[in-house]
Parts: C-alpha cells; structure tokens; sequence
C-alpha cells in the first residue's frame, strides 16, 4: 500500500473583472466573476515542493486582467477560449485549463434618449454562465467524435491539436406560474400525507447549463434563444410536475439548437403553500393567498441529452450541483 497524490488542480478564483468599452462617449459595461484552475503535471509542487511548473495564480489573475483589455469581452465564451489557451500555450506542465464565468448584466439608467451613455444600474435576477475546458485531446477527449480531438465537429484538427468544451448556462432564473400546474396520482405510503393539488403555483430559482458540440457558435444569440426558449416552455407547458417542466424546457432547446449536445437542470421546487384560513369562517382561501415557504424544498435535476453524441465527463469536472 502507498499513500499519493489524488486528482488536484489550481487556480484563481473569482476574479471580478469590469471592462469598460470607452471608444465613444456611449460606455459599454462588461462584469464578469472569471476563475481559472490548471490541470495536469503539477504533482511536484505538491510533493517535493518544487514550484517549477507552476504558473502562479497572481499571474493567472494578471492574465485575465490583461485579457479583458487585450482580447476583450466579445462574450464570456470567446474571453474564457482565450485564456485557456493562453494558459497552456505559457505552462508546459498543463494538460488542460478550466475557466468559468459569470456575466452580471446591467442595464443605461432610463434617462435621456435611450439611457445613459455612461450610468448604469445592475439588473438583479438571473446570472449568465460559462466553463470553458481547453486541453490536449487525451486530456478533454474528442467530444464531437469526428476524431481530430478539436471539437469544432469540422474533422479538421485545430493547428494546436486541442480540445475545447463549452458549457454555458444561467443561474438564479426565478420563475413562477400561478396557475397551468397539477401535482396528483403520486406514489402513497402510511407517511404520506400530501394533498393532491389540481391547481397550484409552480416556482422555481432554475440553475441550467448546456454543452455546446463545438466552438463555431455565435454565443450571444444562442445564449439569448436558449435562454428565451426556457422561459416560453415554462410558460407554456401545462406541468403535472416540476419534472414534466424540465423535460419539456430542455427537449425544446435541442430540438431547436443543434449545436447543443445536452442540458442540465437543478430547479428547487420554491413550495408555496395555500394559507389555512379555516379558524376565520368568514375568510375564504380560494387559491389567493400563500405562504411561500424557504426550506425545505424539493430539489429536482435532470438532463436532456442527444443519444448519438459521445458524453463528456471531463467537460462537467469541478462543475458540481448537477446528479
Ligand atoms: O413537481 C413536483 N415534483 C415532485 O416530485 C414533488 N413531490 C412533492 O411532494 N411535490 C412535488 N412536486
């Protein structure tokens, strides 16, 4: 028996990382949350000391600073591209980076034709998101299965011989139906004591992330149509529970991204509870009014996936909170 090093990986996180587009008098804002970590060769950092390989995380924070301004921020997808590769193209030791990125969206302060050219006020709600993987192919995989380990589904090969995964997604997406929501004809036992509900509110704070096929994508339009489906399908679909929601938000989403191999869901069910008002008998509660309650909640995951496209484990490592 020998004690060693387990799976490790290094970085750092949660950069906060504004840039301010100032080419005309009309700002743009970018704010973003942007962690980077290394894999790969940096068993003697830990083992013996020897810091040799590592690229420090100052410089990976520098480096994403730097990146902001010299790259840019076209989207989160395009930026964290760049900075993985930027990582390994500077640390020989890495066998692939991953960078994850949050994107706040802020909206002009609605003063003046069309806003203000350069006060802002942050919109609160959901948070767009990103991990990207960049890495040799044995590192990341082939994930488009066309064999040249560069994910661009083109069977090309990128001059680099890379694999990039990306996979982007929400979080904090809050979203209620008052009505269009059953939960009955469940599965009893001598503790249950649930009451069927023929009509009842649907709530969730939604947390989707989906993996693109390839890199070839235009991430802002795809980011706003998948988001938009997500929020239509909600809206539409008559749910017998939380779970019929899901899987009918995330069908609809392939069926109309073919760049989208799979969506993952974790959707707490925000319970809200029709108040008993059968001490005052002459208040009615005819589906007005509710409690809604913190904890616990039902916490419902699931995914919707193609099933002719290989998986990726390697593209959803260190990214947790999914079965
Ligand atoms: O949409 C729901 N799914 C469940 O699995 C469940 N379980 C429960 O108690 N309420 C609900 N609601």
């Amino acid at each position: 028996m020998s004690i060693v090093l387990g799976p490790n990986q290094y970085g750092k996180a949660e950069n906060r990382v504004v840039r301010i587009t100032r080419d005309t008098a009309r700002h743009e804002i970018t704010d973003l949350n942007v962690s980077t970590s290394l894999r790969g060769d940096f068993a003697d950092a830990h083992t013996t000391g020897d810091q040799a390989k590592v690229l420090p995380t100052d410089t990976q924070k520098n480096t994403a600073f730097i990146y902001a301004k010299k790259h840019g921020v076209a989207s989160p997808e395009d930026y964290a591209l760049a900075l993985g590769h930027r990582f390994l193209d500077v640390t020989p030791a890495a066998t692939s980076a991953r960078i994850e990125v949050e994107q706040y969206a802020w909206d002009r302060i609605p003063v003046g034709d069309g806003g203000h050219d350069h006060a802002f006020v942050r919109r609160g709600g959901d948070v767009r998101t990103t991990v990207v993987t960049v890495g040799t192919s044995a590192g990341t995989g082939d994930i488009d299965g066309d064999g040249d380990g560069d994910g661009d589904g083109d069977g090309d090969g990128d001059s680099n011989g890379r694999e990039a995964h990306v996979i982007s997604g929400l979080k904090d997406l809050v979203v209620l139906k008052s009505t269009g929501s059953e939960f009955k004809g469940y599965l009893r036992d001598e503790y249950t004591t649930l009451q069927e509900a023929d009509d009842r509110i649907l709530a969730t704070s939604l947390v989707a992330r989906w993996r693109y096929l390839g890199t070839d994508v235009d991430w802002n339009k795809t980011y706003d149509s998948v988001r938009d489906t997500l929020l239509e399908l909600f809206a539409r679909t008559y749910s017998r529970a939380l779970q019929e929601s899901l899987h009918a938000m995330g069908t609809a989403v392939l069926e109309r991204h073919p760049d989208v191999a799979e969506i993952r869901f974790s959707a707490p069910n925000k319970h809200h509870f029709a108040v008993d008002f059968s001490a005052f008998p002459d208040v009615e509660n005819d589906g007005e009014v509710f409690i809604a309650a913190d904890r616990p909640y039902g916490l419902i995951e699931a995914s919707v996936v193609r099933d002719d496209v290989p998986e990726a484990p390697e593209a959803w490592l260190a990214t947790p909170g999914f079965c």
